[in-house]
Order: structure tokens, then sequence, then C-alpha cells
């Protein structure tokens, strides 16, 4: 029977905009995404985040859930416009206050803060004068990031200063699907190189603030496996694997961006984002832990893709979630035992992991989500594994506490141990949770 170590850390995992609401409350400025989902055509279900689980009103009700299902630790994000509705200069006190006060119950409830500074919801005023492709949002995070570390400087136990830096550069910038909604892969590119060097900048003013706790950046990986053994086919594998996991692994581990990506960049006519030597060290500087957010693989062989010449492909054989994601858990050991071997960071939290089901209550207003117990316990038993193999990993949060604002998809996928009824904001725990609480409770996944 899988034990884990006494002191991992179980925790679960949310995001600002995806459960907050009040979205023009209390002095909070406009996000990107407030404009993104307030745009016709732009959210495939027409929801938006101006309610979602309308958390900024029912936290203490949020926090006795948590306490509840008894994890360890509660990962959530600052949104920025909410303490800088500008993204810089004036601070709304009533934001900070919210934050305050989220923090202060948590700590009542014994369970340890986990912030993520940004997890998409970038204040509009920076995204008019150009967003992430504006050296002045990189000077901005910089600030933000630095004023939550003196505001915040002792009660924190994890720190994240992005969350998933692809989706933001590739599909907020190239695939479109996401705020600010471009398609423009150079843009994609000079993007990224910025989310890096705000990275790098927070980490700087995190050790120069001398904040207790730890910090780390999230990214969402997947291994990426050939269709066939083929040359061809493993050629376009290692090429996913640039694009989707290598082009930030590497700047942030290894100092430099994949050069075979560049190469290929280069060789498709795109402008190379360019980084300094003093700019490659300030993205590579040491960080704390690595957060992966793991949720499935792919499987891809050599295509007609305009920038990759990839085709993805969907094993008939296996199953898979709402989100059309394929369930594959040997990915969660392998993404992790591939990390630690190649990579070789501090320690490792998996920060996501989880499943979006079509969950509906029952004529007893019971939720039986077995299909995420099972998902649950086969990623939990494929971490078991790196884990007892000695990988470094202290911490696991599944995605998510409650259903919420799933992004382009709206309210329409729910991913909660935590049924949300939309119309009346009821809270209905599901087997999951109770589930997730013995598993918490006994360190234990049978
Ligand atoms: N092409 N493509 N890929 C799409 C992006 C990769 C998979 N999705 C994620 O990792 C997001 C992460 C996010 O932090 C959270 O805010 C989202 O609610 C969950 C669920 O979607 C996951």
């Amino acid at each position: 029977m899988p034990y884990f170590p006494e002191d991992f850390i179980f925790g679960v995992a949310t995001a600002s905009y995806q459960i907050e609401g009040a979205w023009n409350e209390d002095g909070k400025g406009e996000s990107i995404w407030d404009r993104f989902a307030h745009t016709p055509g732009n959210i495939q279900d027409g929801t938006t985040g101006d309610v979602a689980c309308d958390h900024y009103h029912r936290f203490e009700e949020d926090v006795a859930l948590l306490k509840e299902l008894g994890v360890d630790a509660y990962r959530f994000s600052i949104s920025w416009p909410r303490i800088f509705p500008e993204g810089r200069g004036r601070v709304n006190e009533k934001g900070l206050d919210f934050y305050r006060s989220l923090i202060g119950k948590l700590q009542e409830a014994g369970i340890k803060p986990v912030v993520t500074l940004y997890h998409w919801d970038l204040p509009q005023k920076l995204q008019d004068k150009g967003g992430w492709e504006n050296q002045e949002t990189v000077e901005a995070f910089a600030e933000y990031a630095r004023f939550l570390f003196q505001s915040f400087a002792k009660e924190v136990f994890l720190w994240i200063t992005h969350n998933e830096p692809w989706v933001v550069s590739f599909v907020g910038h190239y695939e479109g699907r996401h705020a600010p909604g471009k398609r423009d892969f150079k843009s994609a590119l000079q993007v990224s190189r910025n989310l890096l060097l705000s990275h790098g900048l927070a980490v700087q003013a995190f050790r120069e603030e001398k904040t207790l706790g730890s910090i780390g950046i999230t990214l969402n990986l997947t291994p990426v496996h050939p269709f066939s053994d083929s040359e061809e086919d493993i050629l376009a594998a290692k090429r996913c694997d640039g694009y989707f996991n290598r082009w930030f692994l590497d700047p942030l581990f290894k100092g430099e961006f994949p050069e075979d990506m560049l190469l290929w960049y280069e060789k498709k006519g795109f402008a190379l984002p360019q980084l300094s030597e003093e700019e490659k060290s300030l993205i590579a500087q040491p960080i704390d832990f690595l957060g992966i957010n793991y949720y499935f693989r792919r499987v891809v062989g050599k295509g007609e893709g305009a920038i990759f010449e990839v085709e993805f492909f969907n094993p008939p054989q296996s199953e898979y979630t709402d989100m059309g994601w394929e369930i594959y858990p040997e990915g969660l050991y392998e993404i992790v035992k591939r990390v630690s071997e190649e990579y070789q960071p501090e320690d490792i939290y998996i920060t996501e992991n989880g499943i979006a089901l079509p969950d509906q209550p029952d004529s007893k207003g019971r939720i039986n989500d077995q299909r995420r117990i099972d998902y649950l316990r086969s990623h939990l038993l494929a971490l078991h594994r790196a884990v007892d193999e000695g990988c470094p990993v202290s911490g696991y949060f599944v995605w998510s506490l409650m259903d919420n604002f799933e992004w382009g998809f709206g309210l329409s996928k729910r991913f909660g141990l935590v049924y949300v009824d939309y119309t009346t904001l009821q809270r209905i725990k599901k087997a999951s949770f109770y589930w997730y609480q013995k598993v918490v409770k006994s360190k234990r996944v049978d």
C-alpha cells in the first residue's frame, strides 16, 4: 500500500480570475481576462468570470471547506489588478485587505498559503501599452512582486512567480484562444523571453527582501511520444518536446534557449528572442523548487503543420476527459523522472493535476464522480513510483478545490472536488472530496 512521506504536502489549487468574481469591486482594475471574456465570441459558453464562484465574498466558507478537506496547503493566485489597478503606482488597499483576510483565515485553519503571483490576469492598462511584449510590463511585474514580498514577508509557504508561461506565451499570443487573443508567433517568442526576465527579477527581489518561504515557477509539462519509430516521427516529437517543454526548462535550468528550437525558428524566418549573458544568468539563478502542472501526454508524428510540421494523434485505446485530453497516468512518472535527471531541480511540487468531468447531482443531490477518484488514484500511484525511486517531490495539489471558470470554455468544464451550482453558488462536496480527505489524512493511496 503506497504511503507518501509523513511530511509530504497534499493540497488543492485555484486561481483568482477563475473563482473570485467581484471583477470590478472594491477598486479592482480591469484585467485582460475581464476584457477578453466580455468580448463576444471568445468564451465557448458565453459566460464570464464576473461572478464565477463569488469566492471574493465567500472565502470564509471556502476556507472552512479546505479545513474540512484537511489539506496541508492551499494554492491560490493574487489578482494583480486588485492590488495595482493600473498595473503599477497606486495601491488598492481594499484589494490587499482581501488577501490579508484570506491568508489570515488559512493560518487560523493551520493551512499553508501557496501564492501564485501571476495566473494570467494582467492589468488591462499594461496590455494597452503592449502587455508582456513591452519591457515596461517586466519592470511593473518586478515592482508588484517586491510589494507582495514586503506585504506578506512571513506568511507564505511557497511563492510561484508564473503559472504556465508556455500557455501565456503561445495560447495567448499565437493560438489566440486565451487573453489577449493575439495570433502572432513572433510576439509569442518575445512574450516568452519577457516572462522569463520578469521571473528572474522577481526571484532577485525575493532574495533581496529576505522573504521567508521558498520561491519557484510552475510549468505545464507534457511527455511527447512519437506516433511511430520512424525517423521523421521521432524528429517531430523532438520538435514538440522543444516547443512545449524545453523552451522554458532550458533557460531556467541551463541558462539558454534550446539550440535546436532557435535554429528551427530561424529557418522558419522568425526573429529570435535575444538574451544578454547577464539576462541569461538572471533567468537561470537558483530557485527553491519547480512546480509541474501535469494533465496529459502528446502523441505526434510528421505532418504538414505550418510552423512545426507535426500532426497530433489520439490513441484510440485510451480514455479521454471532458476536455478531450488523454488519461495517461504514467506520463506523470515520466515527466518527473525526466526533469529530475535532466534538470536536477532542488525540489518539485506537482502544483496541478486533475480531470474535467460532466458532473451533475443525482436525484438525492449527490455527485458520485468515481472517474475523478480513479484519475487521481492512478496519477498519485504513478507519482509515488517516482518518489520511491528518489525523485525530489515534496507535494501534490489537485486542480481544483471547486468547479470554476475554465478560461475559453467558461463555466462548462468542471474540475472541482466540490461542485458549484452557478445559479445559487451553493457548494456541494463530491465523492472525490471525501476520497481525497482520506488520502490527505493517511498519506496513503488505496
Ligand atoms: N494546446 N494546449 N494546451 C492547453 C494548455 C495545457 C493544459 N491546460 C493547463 O495546463 C491548464 C492549467 C491552468 O493552470 C488552470 O488555470 C486550468 O484551469 C487548468 C485546466 O485547464 C490547467
